[in-house]
């Protein structure tokens, strides 16, 4: 692919995005940026408002409030939006009786793009072999990399993927994960949806975390990674001065089937053996568990008593807006 990186590739914005559908608001005065350079992940559970948000900053849904923005313009009034912002919203919805060689040829006709480009991205997402066969016989993971191939083709400084992991084999995620990490190296703007944190976390390095239509946070992943409880695997021959311990400090308790030990959420390692040396608690194991993202996730986006109220305490939704 052609390897000049795009000079000052553009910030991707949504200011005070509101979507109605009748009664339904799907997406409710959302406001983030994404910035060029990183990976951006765009995290929710299924009907956050991610489609939704994608469609209105491309321009094909309108907003009932605020606007979306590529390098602070609407996408529509770009000159050439289709060159500067490859998209993939929907790989699933290829047609099923063209070939992937064929669905890329009338992708690239618009767009000016020579049959050796067209190659070029074929190559790039590991399907020349099947360049002729019809994507109606393609598994999901193969029409992903038809979609991301499609996206990929005017060598746009901005991409715009929806669930694009969704569907792929492990070995597929972990290609999908370095071919978007070199596009983000090479100064691109790059957002990806997933309603899987695991799926991309090791791909993302930026989250924007929106639950309900409304945004929780916009952050970096390593500070999202700051708010996972601290967990530590105990193994104590005397079980029942241990559950004893961890109630006296307020720590959780849950079994590990795979070491027959205890995890105890909200210990840190040291805290823990300090406690167990106190209470004369003989340990066999003591060991810090990295923290657990996809809980953290699942505490940001799971519905809190009162509708109104922040995900997590102490921390309002607009604190993570400004970035
Ligand atoms: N065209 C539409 N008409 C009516 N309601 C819609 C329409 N599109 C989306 N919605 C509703 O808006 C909400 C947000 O949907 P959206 O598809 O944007 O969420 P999502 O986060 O992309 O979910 P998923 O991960 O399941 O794709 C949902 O309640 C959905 O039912």
């Amino acid at each position: 692919m052609t390897p000049a990186p795009p000079p000052d590739a553009p910030v991707l914005e949504a200011v005070g995005l509101t979507k109605d559908f009748g009664a339904v608001r799907a997406v409710d005065d959302l406001s983030f940026a994404v910035a060029p350079g990183r990976v951006t992940g765009f995290l929710g559970p299924n009907g956050a408002g991610k489609t939704t948000t994608l469609r209105m900053l491309l321009g094909l849904v309108r907003p009932s409030a605020g606007r979306g923005l590529v390098g602070g313009r609407p996408y529509g009034e770009h000159p050439a939006p289709a060159r500067l912002v490859g998209v993939c919203l929907d790989a699933g919805a290829l047609h099923p009786g063209r070939t992937a060689l064929g669905h890329l040829r009338v992708a690239a006709a618009p767009l000016g793009l020579p049959e050796t480009r067209v190659r070029e991205v074929l190559a790039l997402v590991g399907l020349e072999a099947v360049a002729r066969r019809r994507v109606g016989g393609f598994s999901l993971g193969m029409k992903q990399r038809l979609g991301l191939a499609v996206a990929l083709l005017a060598d746009p400084a901005v991409l715009v993927l929806d669930e694009p992991a969704n569907g792929l084999d492990p070995e597929g995620i972990v290609w999908l994960r370095s071919l978007l990490r070199s596009l983000a190296g090479q100064g691109r703007t790059v957002l990806v949806s997933s309603h899987v944190l695991r799926e991309v976390e090791h791909t993302v390095d930026d989250v924007v975390v929106v639950a309900s239509g409304r945004l929780v946070v916009a952050e970096p992943l390593v500070d999202l990674a700051r708010r996972a409880e601290p967990a530590t695997l105990v193994l104590a021959p005397d079980a029942a001065g241990l559950a004893a311990l961890a109630r006296s400090h307020g720590w959780t308790t849950a079994p590990d089937p795979a070491t027959g030990g205890v995890v105890l959420a909200g210990a840190e390692a040291a805290g823990v053996g300090a406690a167990a040396h106190a209470a004369g608690l003989e340990l066999h194991r003591l060991e810090p568990r990295g923290s657990d993202l996809e809980s953290v996730f699942l505490r940001l986006t799971q519905p809190g008593p009162d509708p109104g109220e922040s995900p997590d305490p102490g921390q309002s939704a607009a604190e993570g807006v400004a970035r």
